[in-house]
């Protein structure tokens, strides 16, 4: 299978904070700190931002997320920070990439922001190529900082990893954490325009004859208003002209976007009434539904606590409005597919399913891709979530079968409001070692399944 992968790649640095450590850092700056912590910011322009938001996250064992909006500061925290991290593979499109060349896919063409050596050495080795230098021939096992110097664009996503109890005095305070938690300090100003890369777009279209599939993401890191004065919209219809452009020279491309978290509910409808029918399929998660649901006026209640119906009955009813195509939301518990049409057959569908189940729960278990043969081997030893079990089930007991209904313990289908529907339950991982693109892993693997079963 050939696939192109848009938009999103960057790096991510995850750092583990010792709280002293930090004060100490932080101490040429405290007046500034302390003000800032009293009204704090959201953006980083500063050192003292950095340190307010961080030390605010702390203190109340919140997730935030802030981005960099100066390079100095970006630098600072290379300097500081990079050194002592773990590095990977970052951003959606990224990880899916990666997914589809391990899993087998044979040529898989990535957009990449900003191409430094660093970025390149987190991609798999196995099938990516990169249209302006060829294929990737850069060694070493993925990523080692001090192997490479560090670009001074380098999209870096910096993760700080803080845990429960850690005490620390800054000025006379002592911050106590209540839970653990992460301050995510975010540099990317390429990613967050929805760059397109010109040796991509080119090669995209001299091979776009060739091509199975693309798999697209990136769209949730659109602003509102950029510093420029212009929005989202441009940007966005860029990439859809993309789109366009390629189903027009091949009516077979199979097109997948993964929605990832919006900062605007607005922003996220937009995106997705704008996507379908020009795209196949959307995947998203439960929290991304609910964000569709509130902006539609549609009953939210249910849906975060991962009840099958009430997230079919949302599902169901954003189709109807946004025209023909299929999403597949997926849950910690089971993953749903809602379709206006049948792409494939009904068992095919729930094949592929599986497959993204059993990919995902073995990559969470074993925390790395592996051969077809060996992640489904270590899948067929996780249990299948008992939620989820009951959540297809009740699905199954409201709908009437019909004659083509399929009803088993582990696959579902169904028709439906006018919709097909599949649905099977995950396979949990007790203690996964990776939490992070678990759902990019679910969506790439049933993607690259469902090409092979066009085939
Ligand atoms: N412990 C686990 N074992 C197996 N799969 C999991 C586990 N936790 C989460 N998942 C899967 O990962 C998905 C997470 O998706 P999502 O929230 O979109 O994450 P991301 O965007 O970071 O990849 C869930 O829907 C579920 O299917
Ligand atoms: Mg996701």
């Amino acid at each position: 299978m050939k696939i192109l992968c848009g938009y999103n790649a960057n790096i991510d640095a995850i750092y583990k904070v010792d709280g002293s450590q930090m004060a100490e850092m932080a101490e040429s700056y405290r007046e500034e700190i302390s003000e800032k912590i009293k009204d704090p910011p959201g953006f980083i322009s500063s050192i003292p931002d950095f340190f307010a938001g961080l030390f605010t996250s702390m203190e109340k064992g919140t997730g935030a997320e802030w981005m960099v909006r100066d390079k100095e500061v970006s630098r600072w925290l290379r300097n500081n920070f990079l050194e002592g991290s773990l590095l990977r593979m970052g951003g959606n499109m990224g990880i899916m990439a990666n997914v589809l060349s391990e899993l087998g896919a044979s040529r898989v063409i990535p957009n990449v922001a900003n191409p430094s050596e660093l970025q390149m050495s987190f991609f798999s080795r196995k099938a990516i190529f990169i249209p302006d230098g060829g294929e990737i021939q850069i060694d070493g096992s993925g990523g080692a900082f001090s192997t490479f110097e560090s670009d001074e664009n380098e999209l870096i996503h910096f993760v700080f990893d803080f845990k429960k109890g850690e005490k620390f005095r800054f000025i006379e305070n002592i911050i106590s954490v209540p839970r653990e938690n992460r301050f995510i300090a975010t540099y990317d100003p390429l990613n967050f325009e929805l760059h397109i890369d010109e040796q991509f777009s080119r090669y995209a279209l001299e091979h776009i004859g060739e091509m199975d599939g693309a798999l697209i993401s990136g769209y949730h890191l659109l602003r509102e208003r950029y510093p420029d004065g212009s929005s989202y919209v441009e940007k966005l219809n860029r990439s859809l002209d993309q789109l366009k452009e390629w189903k027009v020279l091949n009516n077979k491309l199979y097109i997948h976007v993964e929605f990832g978290h919006f900062s605007s509910d607005k922003m996220a409808y937009d995106v997705f009434n704008s996507l379908f029918p020009l795209v196949d399929s959307i995947g998203i998660n439960e929290d991304e539904l609910a964000m569709l649901a509130h902006m539609s006026e549609l009953d939210t209640s249910g849906i975060l606590e991962m009840d099958a119906e009430a997230i079919l009955e949302t599902a169901v009813s954003l189709c109807e409005v946004s025209g023909p195509g299929r999403v597949q939301i997926h849950t910690r518990e089971f993953v749903l597919s809602v379709a206006s049409d049948m792409h494939l057959g009904a068992e095919h569908i729930l094949e592929t399913l599986h497959f993204g189940v059993n990919c995902a729960a073995a990559f969470a278990c074993s925390g790395k891709l592996d051969e077809r043969e060996n992640l489904l081997k270590i899948a067929s030893s996780i249990g299948r979530s008992k939620y989820g079990k009951e959540q297809v089930q009740n699905i199954a007991d409201q709908i009437p079968s019909g004659d083509d209904g399929i009803t088993r313990e582990d696959s579902i289908f169904r028709k439906y409001r006018e919709h097909f529907i599949c649905a099977v339950p995950t396979r949990l991982c007790g203690d996964p070692v990776a939490t992070v693109g678990l759902g990019d892993t679910i969506s790439s693997a049933i993607f690259l399944r469902e090409l092979e079963l066009r085939a």
